[in-house]
């Protein structure tokens, strides 16, 4: 569904991303993981074409590494922003709404949300401005979703509700590109996970395996390979 081949990307004349290669299936929830500044970001940014890459990107049979954002949006991409950006001001059902789609699917994912749809989106907890951002995305009808550390600053067990809400969208055929700080987390609902050291994949393969090997985990973040 998204095979990333040989992509690089650059940034202020340094190599922060080089020579990344990885897959995501229809269905599967892959983990990205790495130490910070590793270039996890920068990678889902060349994906969502928030910054220019070299190398190839092929989404649901396109290549697209040339196309505006916007075009990749339209062609079944959607992309989580670390951020949790919503609009404040305007209620949780307007910020839905401005997907242009029937809210109800993310009601269904997150019942949680329908209690507050017309509460401005500014006064909801952290957790469910996340939920908001994840259901916006969804609205999109995405093929395919690349979530940047959506657990950033969030209690465990909100983290927790959003990890099974993920998977139940991958389990309906969504691909999802998870990057995560919590990388326990991201592992048990990851098919596959893919380590990135210094902006090169230092390890790839299932997550139940990297889930099991502490030891291994921990060398692959200092970045002593394998
Ligand atoms: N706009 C930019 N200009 C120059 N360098 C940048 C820019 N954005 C990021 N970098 C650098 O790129 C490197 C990788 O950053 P990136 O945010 O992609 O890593 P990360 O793996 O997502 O880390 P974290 O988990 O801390 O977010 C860092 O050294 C960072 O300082």
């Amino acid at each position: 569904m998204l095979s990333i081949e040989d992509v690089s990307v650059d940034r202020a004349g340094l190599a922060i991303v080089r020579g990344v290669s990885l897959r995501v299936g229809s269905g599967e929830v892959v983990a990205l993981l790495g130490a910070n500044g590793a270039g996890k970001t920068t990678l889902l940014e060349g994906v969502a074409g928030v910054v220019p890459v070299t190398g190839r990107i092929v989404l649901d049979g396109e290549r697209v590494e040339g196309w505006p954002a916007w075009k990749r949006v339209r062609h079944g991409l959607a992309h989580v922003e670390q951020d949790r950006a919503v609009f404040r001001e305007m209620s949780a059902l307007d910020n839905l709404r401005t997907a242009g789609r029937d809210a109800e699917p993310v009601f269904e994912l997150f019942p949680e949300l329908r209690k507050q749809a017309h509460v401005p989106a500014g006064l909801l907890s952290g957790g469910e401005q996340q939920m908001l951002v994840v259901g916006r995305a969804l609205l999109t009808r995405p093929k395919v979703l690349v979530i940047d550390e959506m657990s950033l600053g969030l209690a465990p067990i909100v983290v927790r509700r959003l990890a099974r809400a993920v998977r139940e969208l991958a389990d309906g055929g969504v691909g999802v590109l998870l990057v995560e700080q919590f990388a326990a987390l991201a592992l048990e609902i990851a098919d596959r996970a893919y380590v990135l050291a210094r902006g090169e994949v230092v390890f790839h393969g299932r997550g139940a395996d990297l889930r099991a090997d502490a030891e291994l985990l921990r060398a692959l973040y200092l970045g002593s390979g394998v």
